[in-house]
């Protein structure tokens, strides 16, 4: 699914109502259906509203939203906020509306006319601006801004969070932007609602499709992309009759430390169960017997070193490597490490301690595979790529480093941002908080080599493992609790996850 910027969006809804076509009113009325639709199958009739509309089409779907809701009974209360004279045509035709309807309607000029907001089983509606915001808030906007949050507890927005702008807030002013519990947004996503900075204003967004036209869609051009089953289902290869174990290719994960031997087990488990056709752990002499008793299928490789890994000959030849899981940062391990690159001649994974040594060693940086597959969280990122201000510049970085090095840079947290060497980024859907821990992105590296190992090209591996990884990480959180998930339980759901996925 692509993300346009507002401009695009705009765009979009102009050429949907050229070539639909529709009313610019009708499209307004089928969003904000969209929204009463939502409202109502989430809060049942005991749910009071208020609604705060800007002057602008936002404004415009508060006021149609308030008028839906009317209709079907619930207790709805509206305000405009008079920040400006020039309302929208839509917004003057919605207004006219629901002043026909004796529905109760107040215009709010100055802050000591700010309405109570009602406590229990009341809904705020927030449509103050969405896409059309072109400056941040002052005067009496921040101000009902900072009122609703600090009085409402329950606030709901319309397409954006009133103050936040769709991509860039670099420069916003966040004290005057509205903390909602949801945030509805028409037909694609907005690429501020992914950045995990804007987490604490948009709380849980939901797409709601209004029917834009679709022509305007497949042409608009984008780097960004949001991944959804529908992306990822194509590539996927179905296991054909007559193979063997060597039609699937063969791991070898190059992990682990004394005391972090976990790390090294997970990955091997994970390429395990990713369904390549072997896989080999190369990991320090004290991890011999643990990895052989929890993992028998996996074959391993002593490296000479007994607590750590260090300079030894390593076959990467026919292999897809994993490497960095717990491996720590000793100097011995730093020259195993240089020395393994250097032999390495195909895209291989790199993680965790694997990309902090690399931070530290510029010139390690050049003996990486090109095409091989970084998977950073935020803090290794930092030391690889250096300070960044905000998600927005963060973003930026990525894509310099993945076209310095040639590489695809997997950014992990909440919407992973997988970034091709030639900008395109990819930011996932799958997955929840309950992965925060422990042991979840060893989990990811072991997925990478595996699939690597099949066949998939690098760019479609990375795609493939972060939303599998993710949606295994769904289903465990959907058996258990978010809390309560470990990283094994990812490993666990990758069966059901390949069965929803390839044989559905
Ligand atoms: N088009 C369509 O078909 C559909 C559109 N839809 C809906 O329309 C929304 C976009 O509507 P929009 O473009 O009218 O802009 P909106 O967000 O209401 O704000 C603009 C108003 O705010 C003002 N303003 C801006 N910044 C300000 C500030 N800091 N402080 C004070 N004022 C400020 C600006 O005034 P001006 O800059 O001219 O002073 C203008 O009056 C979109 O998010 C979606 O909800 C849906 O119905 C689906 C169909
Ligand atoms: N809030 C979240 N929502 C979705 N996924 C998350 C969230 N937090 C973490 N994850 C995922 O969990 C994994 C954590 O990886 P990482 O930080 O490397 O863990 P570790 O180093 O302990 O193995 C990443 O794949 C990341 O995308
Ligand atoms: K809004």
């Amino acid at each position: 699914m692509k993300i346009l910027s507002a401009e695009q969006i705009r765009e979009a809804d102009q050429y949907t109502i050229k070539y639909e076509p529709i009313v610019s009113s009708e499209l307004m009325e089928r969003a904000a259906s969209k929204c009463s639709e939502w409202l109502r199958k989430k809060y049942d009739i005991h749910y009071s509203y208020q609604i705060f509309c800007g002057v602008g089409n936002n404004g415009g779907d508060g006021l149609a939203i308030a008028r839906q809701l009317f209709q079907k009974g619930f207790d709805v209360k509206v305000y405009q906020v008079a920040f400006s004279s020039k309302k929208s045509p839509d917004f003057i035709l919605n207004e006219k509306r629901i002043q026909d309807m004796d529905i109760p309607y107040k215009i709010i000029k100055r802050p000591s006319e700010f309405p109570p907001i009602k406590q229990q089983k009341n809904i705020v509606i927030d449509t103050l601006f969405g896409s059309g915001l072109n400056r941040p808030a002052r005067g009496l906007a921040a101000d009902m801004i900072s009122y609703l949050n600090q009085e409402s507890r329950h606030t709901i927005s319309i397409d954006l969070p009133s103050g936040l702008f769709p991509e860039d807030n670099s420069e916003n002013d966040m004290d005057f932007v509205i903390k909602a519990r949801h945030t509805l947004t028409f037909e694609l996503p907005k690429l501020a609602l992914l950045f995990p900075e804007n987490g604490p204003f948009v709380g849980q967004w939901h797409l709601l499709p209004i029917g834009l036209h679709p022509r305007f869609i497949s042409e608009a051009e984008t780097n960004y992309h949001f991944l959804t089953l529908e992306e990822i289902k194509p590539l996927l290869q179905k296991r054909k009759k007559y193979t063997h174990k060597g039609s699937f290719g063969h791991v070898k994960i190059v992990a682990g430390s004394r005391g972090k031997m976990g790390a090294a087990i997970l990955a091997t488990k994970a390429a395990l169960r990713s369904g390549a056709g072997l896989v080999t752990a190369h990991i320090p002499g004290c991890g011999l017997e643990s990895m052989q008793t929890s993992t028998p299928e996996a074959m391993v490789e002593e490296n000479s070193g007994t607590n750590i890994l260090q300079e030894s000959s390593v076959e990467t030849t026919g292999y897809s490597l994993g490497i960095g899981p717990g491996i720590g940062k000793d100097h011995s391990t730093k020259n195993f490490l240089r020395a393994l690159l250097k032999n390495c001649k195909s895209p291989a994974v790199l993680d965790a301690d694997a990309l902090n040594i690399i931070a530290e060693d510029e010139s390690c940086q050049k003996l990486i595979p090109a095409l091989s597959i970084l998977t950073p969280h935020p803090k290794e990122f930092q030391r690889i790529a250096g300070e960044y201000k905000g998600d927005l510049e963060k973003l930026q970085k990525q894509k310099d480093l993945a076209r310095k090095l040639n590489c695809i840079v997997v950014l992990k947290g909440a919407h992973t941002s997988i970034c091709m060497p030639d900008g395109r980024i990819y930011f996932n859907s799958t997955g929840n908080p309950g992965m925060a821990t422990g042991g979840s992105g060893d989990v990811l590296t072991g997925l990478i080599a595996g699939l690597l190992a099949q066949g998939y090209s690098p760019e479609n591996t990375a795609l493939i493992a972060v939303f599998l990884h993710g949606m295994a990480g769904d289903y465990a959180a959907a058996e258990e609790s978010v809390e309560s998930l470990i990283a094994s339980d990812l490993i666990h759901q990758f069966g059901k996850v390949f069965r929803n996925l390839i044989d559905s």
